[in-house]
């Protein structure tokens, strides 16, 4: 029972009532309201709340001065993933010791191995074949080019971002494409598994009362030793899918370059990896690489729908003189044309900060007893997990103006120059934590955007697009937050 009286340090900040994180297991919620309800006013007024969250309380904060100064101290604030918080979950086994979750030398390691893998140039052809066969698939769903059926997005676009994290990241096939486009004749089946048992790992391991009372896990529950053993056959197919990908078991094929799949691959066999480290990095590369750009596009599709005249803009930037469509019977997304299409950037970053993938994130823990914040400092005792709400803090009026709720892309600026410098200052500000900040920033943030815009290019070419009337606009109850089983009305363009 004590564990549930929260702390009395750091003083001055407010507790949400442990109950809160428990409420989507007894009604059906939607936790944009449960914000607005419990989170947003105290957050505001302190800056920070107490949280019960993984069997313990964390301080969640919301002030960019305190998310810069989190950032900025990485020694002091260190990372501290599930495999230290609550090292017995199905959680735990899943993600294991991780380039997100370590620290200090064993993290420079993985990222030695991880950084040249992702901060490459990545093609453009090969997200934009995928989007293209997106689209067809959306055609088809619809019931056909003239057809108004809605439909439901999410295992569409699950699929499509686990193509494209196995063609252009891993340089593996987890023959997504057979399941993608029914019509394209392919003999692996692997991809149809990994998309499977992702599906069904998903619903079993984001269930509030586990993820809040993880010593669950340790007993002998059925539904979590089913849990367990999704999560070892979910990491044996990504391992075998990535080995048969590149040819040999030991991935002997050749030095490796910027590749990620053969890096990875190349640092088991060297044993700069041990098994468990390059299996927990292979997951987690995967699940991030995945997830959060699915998760990115859900909510960018939701936000355009209710803005049919953004998505009209972004077609006019396409087919204004000097834009990437102009006189082009087919415009392709290259590097290039993405570079002259502001709007679009406009459009990525807004969805982004509007909607962000990782809507609150509990991760570091502190090494000492340490102050954060000068003046109105808050005193933290040694060993307290800290996080952030970047949710709430991306909707802050006094860094986002009185509008901050509202999705509205023009605020990034006119030309490619300003938003780049306008994305620039928000970030070093820590107003604007999509992709974290400081020396962990996310590392796959170049590709994650990119895929984004290729994406938006290939749909809005082809499409307009509008919520389903009948779908009853809510979004998830626990996890990350974005809508729930998003159904969308697609609208063929007679030309693009
Ligand atoms: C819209 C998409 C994405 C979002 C919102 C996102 C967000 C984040 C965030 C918030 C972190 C810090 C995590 C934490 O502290 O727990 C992070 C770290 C990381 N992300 Fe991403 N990410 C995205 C896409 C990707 C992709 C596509 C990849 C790889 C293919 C990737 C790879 C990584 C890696 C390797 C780190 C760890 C960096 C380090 O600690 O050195 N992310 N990302």
């Amino acid at each position: 029972y004590l564990v549930l009286v929260p702390p009395r340090h750091p003083k001055g900040i407010p507790a949400v009532p442990f109950w809160v994180t428990l409420i989507p297991f007894w009604r059906d919620v939607d936790q944009s309201e449960t914000f607005k309800a419990y989170l947003e006013e105290p957050l505001r007024t302190h800056g920070a709340v107490k949280i019960f969250f993984g069997a313990q309380w964390n301080i969640l904060v919301h002030r960019p001065r305190y998310l810069a100064e989190l950032f900025k101290h990485e020694d002091v604030y260190q990372k501290s993933g599930n495999q230290k918080k609550i090292p017995h979950s199905v959680l735990a086994a899943f993600l294991g010791d991780n380039i997100i979750s370590s620290h200090g030398s064993t993290w420079k390691r993985y990222r030695q191995v991880i950084k040249p893998g992702l901060q490459r140039t990545f093609e453009t052809e090969l997200l934009a074949r995928n989007a293209a066969r997106l689209c067809d698939l959306i055609t088809s769903a619809s019931g056909g080019v003239h057809g108004a059926r809605a439909v439901a997005v999410q295992d569409l676009l699950q699929r499509y971002t686990i193509a494209n994290i196995g063609d252009a990241v891993l340089q593996t096939d987890f023959g997504v494409s057979c399941s993608f486009l029914p019509t394209v004749g392919t003999t692996l089946t692997s991809g149809l598994t990994i998309h499977k048992l992702q599906t069904s790992l998903k619903q079993q391991i984001f269930k509030p009362v586990f993820m809040n009372f993880p010593f669950l896990d340790t007993l002998p529950i059925p539904s979590r030793l089913a849990a367990r053993l999704t999560v070892s056959e979910f990491k044996d197919e990504l391992t075998a899918s990535l080995v048969r990908a590149h040819g040999k078991a030991d991935g002997l094929g050749g030095p490796p370059g910027g590749e990620l799949g053969a890096r990875l691959l190349a640092a088991r066999r060297s044993g700069e990896l041990t098994e468990t480290q390059f299996r927990d990095n292979l997951t987690v590369l995967y699940v991030a690489g995945q997830e959060n750009p699915q998760i990115g596009l859900i909510s960018t599709l939701y936000l355009l729908a209710q803005h049919p005249e953004a998505q009209e803009r972004l077609l006019a930037e396409m087919r204004s003189p000097g834009g990437a469509g102009y006189g082009k019977p087919e415009p392709e997304p290259t590097h290039e044309a993405l570079q002259h299409m502001p709007y679009l950037a406009s459009v990525v970053y807004e969805s982004l900060r509007v909607l962000p993938p990782l809507s609150q994130l509990i991760n570091r823990r502190a090494a000492s007893d340490v102050v954060l914040g000068d003046g109105d400092g808050l005193r933290i005792p040694r060993g307290t997990y800290l996080g952030y709400h970047c949710y709430s803090t991306h909707r802050d009026t006094d860094c986002w103006g009185p509008d901050a709720d509202r999705f509205r892309p023009e605020r990034w600026g006119d030309t490619m120059e300003d938003i780049q410098r306008f994305y620039r200052l928000k970030r070093t500000r820590a107003e604007f934590v999509t992709f974290h900040g400081g020396n962990r920033a996310c590392l796959g943030e170049r590709f994650a955007v990119l895929e984004l815009k290729v994406t938006l290019f290939m749909l809005t070419r082809r499409f307009a697009w509008q919520l389903d009337p009948t779908w009853p606009n809510k979004m998830t109850p626990a996890g990350p937050l974005f809508p729930r089983a998003l159904r969308l009305v697609f609208k063929e363009r007679e030309e693009w």
